[in-house]
Formats: structure tokens, C-alpha cells, sequence
């Protein structure tokens, strides 16, 4: 199976063989031409041979017909993910016309009908959503920290800040630390008062920031990175079954 992750940043694939094991992946930058990404990548999906690829993205329906036309080529089937509120293995109160395909596979591969779950994407954007013996009650969205550097940068005359590390939440004494600092402790402090207000709650997080974010985080989190490919891999499962 070829499995692949269209999100706002980068493209990620993971080919796996018959018992589910990862035989390839890597996660590449797309700068918006997804479809061009793509078609770089054939030769080496191609040798692979799959018999399924399994989409997830978050791209719009204009970049997707683009992946569509390039993925066609390929003569393999494929298909993308749509989001059900009323999936077996995760109910949803949201508005399922609206919530992002990575966000509910990340959610549907963390999902577990015994445990209170609180599931944290940490992407391009960092989304924060609860999940109450499978049913997901809703959640939040947050500009990630780059997005967030980068929106002071781009609306200030005085920060002009657009490096440096994220790596504490302590007050800071210069222009740099402050930033750094404060956009840390802008997603720490929602972590840790949305983990106060459901002490019972499993936290989990997952994507590229979530290493990050959680050291500051006053509570145990469960990292896990395996989270989307585990949910797209539960999803078509269940789509074959009758
Ligand atoms: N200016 C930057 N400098 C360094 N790293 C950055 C910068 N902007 C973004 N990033 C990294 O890019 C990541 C966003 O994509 P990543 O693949 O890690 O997460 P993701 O959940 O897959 O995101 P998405 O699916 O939205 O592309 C951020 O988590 C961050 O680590
Ligand atoms: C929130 C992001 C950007 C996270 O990748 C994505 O899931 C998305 O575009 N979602 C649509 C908005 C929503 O989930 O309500
Ligand atoms: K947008």
C-alpha cells in the first residue's frame, strides 16, 4: 500500500507491504505544487508496486484534482479520505463538512472506546481535540509557533525576529527571547489549562513541533508519531469490510 499525507507544509508517503510494515516513507516540503512533488516520486512508488494508494489532505479541492490527474497515471486505485462524523470507530459532534482530514485521522488513530483522550496535532497549525470514549466533543486550532513568529514579523515594524529557538517560557529580556517565549507559552499555557479543565484525559501529541511543545507541558504526554498513518490505515480497513 502507498499511503500519503497532503498537508499544508509537506508531503509525507509511507509504502507498507502486506503485513502492514514500513518499507519506505519520507516527508518532503511541497511549497504548494504537491502535484509536481509527485510526479517526481513515480519512478519510486512505481517500483514498489502497490495496489492501493490511501490519501489524506487538507490541500482544497483545486490542489487535489491536480494529485488526482498525476496519481492517474500510475494505474493504480486510489482514493481519498472523507471525513464521517458517524464512523464506527469515533463519533463526532463537529461539523464534519469543515473538520480537516488529518485531524480526524489523527483522532481515529489514537481512538480508544475504554479511555478519555486528548489528542494534540502539532503541524502548520496546532488543533487540540477531545475525544470522550469515542466520541469527539470538539476542539481548538492554533496558529503553529512559526506561524505565529511569523505573523508578529510580518505585522510590526519593531520585531524583526525570524529565527531562533523555541525553548523556553520563562520572561524574556530582549526582543528575541520575548517572542520565543511568548508564542511557547501561548500553546503551553492552552495545553496545560485544557488539560487542567479534563484532568482524566489522556494528553497525546503528535507532528513536527510536538517534541517542542510537550517538554513544557505539566502534565505526562504520550508522543506519538505513527498517529495519521495509523488512522488512514484503520479507515480504508474498515471501508473494505461489508
Ligand atoms: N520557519 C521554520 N523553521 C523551522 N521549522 C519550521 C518552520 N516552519 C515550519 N517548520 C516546521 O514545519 C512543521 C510543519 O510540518 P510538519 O510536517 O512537521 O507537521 P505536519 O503536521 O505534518 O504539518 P502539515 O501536515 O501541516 O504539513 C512544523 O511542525 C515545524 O517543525
Ligand atoms: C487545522 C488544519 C490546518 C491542521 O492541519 C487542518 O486540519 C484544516 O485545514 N482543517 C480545517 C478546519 C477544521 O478542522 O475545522
Ligand atoms: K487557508
Amino acid at each position: 500500500m502507498l499511503w500519503l499525507d497532503l498537508g499544508n507544509t509537506r508531503l509525507k508517503y509511507w509504502l507498507t507491504d502486506d503485513i502492514g510494515q514500513i518499507v519506505a516513507h519520507d516527508a518532503k516540503q511541497h511549497l504548494q505544487a504537491p502535484a509536481e512533488l509527485l510526479m517526481g516520486l513515480t519512478d519510486r512508488f512505481e517500483r514498489y508496486a502497490p495496489d492501493f494508494i490511501g490519501i489524506s489532505s487538507v490541500l482544497g479541492d483545486a490542489l487535489n484534482a491536480k494529485v488526482s490527474e498525476t496519481l492517474s497515471r500510475l494505474n493504480i486505485p486510489f482514493e481519498f479520505v472523507h471525513v464521517d462524523a458517524a464512523h464506527a470507530l469515533m463519533k463526532s459532534a463537529y461539523n464534519d463538512q469543515q473538520l480537516g482530514c488529518d485531524r480526524w485521522l489523527q483522532m481515529l488513530g489514537a481512538v480508544d472506546k475504554k479511555k478519555r483522550q486528548c489528542v494534540i496535532g502539532c503541524g502548520t497549525a496546532v488543533t487540540i481535540d477531545l475525544i470522550d470514549h469515542a466520541e469527539h466533543l470538539g476542539g481548538y486550532i492554533f496558529p503553529s509557533i512559526y506561524l505565529q513568529r511569523e505573523s508578529l514579523f510580518s505585522g510590526t515594524k519593531q520585531i524583526t525576529i525570524s529565527n531562533g529557538t523555541f525553548d523556553s517560557v520563562s520572561q524574556g529580556m530582549t526582543t528575541q527571547d520575548a517572542v520565543h517565549r511568548g508564542i511557547l507559552l501561548s500553546i503551553v499555557g492552552a495545553v496545560n489549562e485544557i488539560s487542567r479543565r479534563h484532568p482524566n484525559f489522556e494528553v497525546i501529541m503528535t507532528g513536527g513541533d510536538a517534541a517542542t511543545i510537550s517538554q513544557h507541558v505539566n502534565r505526562p504526554v504520550r508522543l506519538r508519531d505513527d498517529l495519521l498513518l495509523n488512522g488512514l490505515a484503520r479507515y480504508f480497513d474498515y471501508r473494505n469490510k461489508p
